[in-house]
């Protein structure tokens, strides 16, 4: 085991560090003339109690589309969420996803042409950095030379790897609620489950961004075996509750690990989340915040969380300052759309 990182992979030896096998010698262009097309979907990290090791797909699909051709220039065109922040150069993180994961099996782009539609807000806890990795390693897949290209386990294991904890890139992978776990030698598992078609989502997403490295920041090293012996009721309930039984959700999605101490860094997600659990929905912190979510145990109590979100953001004259949206489970992961060669 190499222990919970608690910083983000790609600060801290993923995408900028030194750990992926290389091949000697220079690398092979890949073949220009190409295009791919992938789409890839917002998840939830933690569910709550999940902390770096239960996720959830939403349906809300990033897509992003790259072509290669014979000259050394870089375009990366960007609309909707994050358009006109992101970088446009070779520090873009999808960018450097493709290059890092086409170096990683001893090829290089010749000219990369990137055209991303973004609909996953970014710095707001559904996955954003996830998608834009795993979008990348799937793309770069792609542009090899069939017999270069790796499987879907390997690129579970690259992309976790690159993001630093599995939750995220395994429900982006592979759709639906996915547990995942580090093994003792460091490479990581994965187990997909169903989720009962009754349990509905509803996330408010505030207009503030909280950084996923910011909100690790502010995780103490260690906890008591009380909370870790609390924690993993929960857990384990959550995986029953989300396959078969959402009557459970509420218990089942209460946290002792991570939502109390971030919440000086999100103030106002932690008095809606206090606000919808005290009227007794099942509410989390989304992955490291600030969003908010609830899973309703079906559609007629998701309307009366939007209901009851937007009571609460009114009350607090807040209104303005969140979005509501009742994205479906998403039962599909990252999708190939399109590939020309
Ligand atoms: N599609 C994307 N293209 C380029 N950069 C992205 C993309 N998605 C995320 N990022 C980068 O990742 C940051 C957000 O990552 P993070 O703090 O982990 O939040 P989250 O993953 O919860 O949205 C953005 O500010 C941006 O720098
Ligand atoms: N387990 C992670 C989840 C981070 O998700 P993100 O969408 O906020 O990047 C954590 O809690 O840090």
């Amino acid at each position: 085991m190499t222990g919970v990182t608690l910083g983000d992979g790609r600060f801290d030896g993923g995408l900028d560090g030194g750990t992926a096998p290389r091949r000697d010698g220079e690398p092979t262009p890949v073949a220009a003339g190409q295009r791919v097309r992938v789409s890839v979907p917002a998840t939830v990290g933690n569910v709550g109690p999940g902390f770096d090791s239960i996720g959830l797909a939403l349906d809300l699909r990033d897509e992003l589309t790259v072509d290669t051709d014979a000259g050394p220039a870089l375009s990366v065109e960007v609309a909707g969420e994050g358009a006109g922040q992101v970088p446009r150069d070779e520090s873009h993180l999808v960018v450097r996803t493709i290059r890092r994961t086409l170096e990683r099996a001893g090829y290089r782009a010749p000219a990369l042409h990137l055209d991303a539609v973004n609909v996953i807000p970014h710095g707001r806890g559904l996955g954003s950095s996830a998608a834009a990795i795993v979008s990348g390693v799937l793309a770069a897949n792609a542009l090899l030379p069939a017999a270069a290209r790796s499987d879907e386990e390997d690129l579970f294991q690259w992309c976790s790897r690159l993001e630093g904890h599995p939750d995220n890139v395994a429900p982006a992978l592979f759709g639906s609620l996915v547990v995942s776990w580090e093994h003792d030698d460091g490479t990581f598992g994965h187990a997909v489950v169903p989720v009962a078609p009754a349990v509905s989502p509803v996330m408010a997403i505030p207009t503030t961004e909280l950084s996923t490295e910011v909100s690790r920041g502010l995780l103490p090293p260690s906890v008591s075996h009380a909370q870790a012996a609390a924690n993993t009721g929960r857990a384990a309930l959550l995986v029953h509750a989300m396959t078969s039984a959402p009557g459970f959700l509420l218990p089942a999605t209460r946290d002792y690990l991570h939502q109390d101490v971030r919440a000086e860094a999100m103030p106002a997600s932690a008095d809606l989340l206090r606000t919808l659990r005290a009227q007794g929905y099942a509410t989390v912190v989304s992955g490291a915040g600030p969003s908010v979510l609830t899973l309703a145990v079906d559609p007629a109590q998701r309307d009366a969380v939007v209901h009851a979100v937007r009571e609460h953001t009114s009350r607090t004259g807040d209104a303005d300052r969140w979005t509501v949206r009742t994205p479906a489970v998403g039962r599909e992961g990252a999708r190939i759309e399109e590939h020309r060669d």
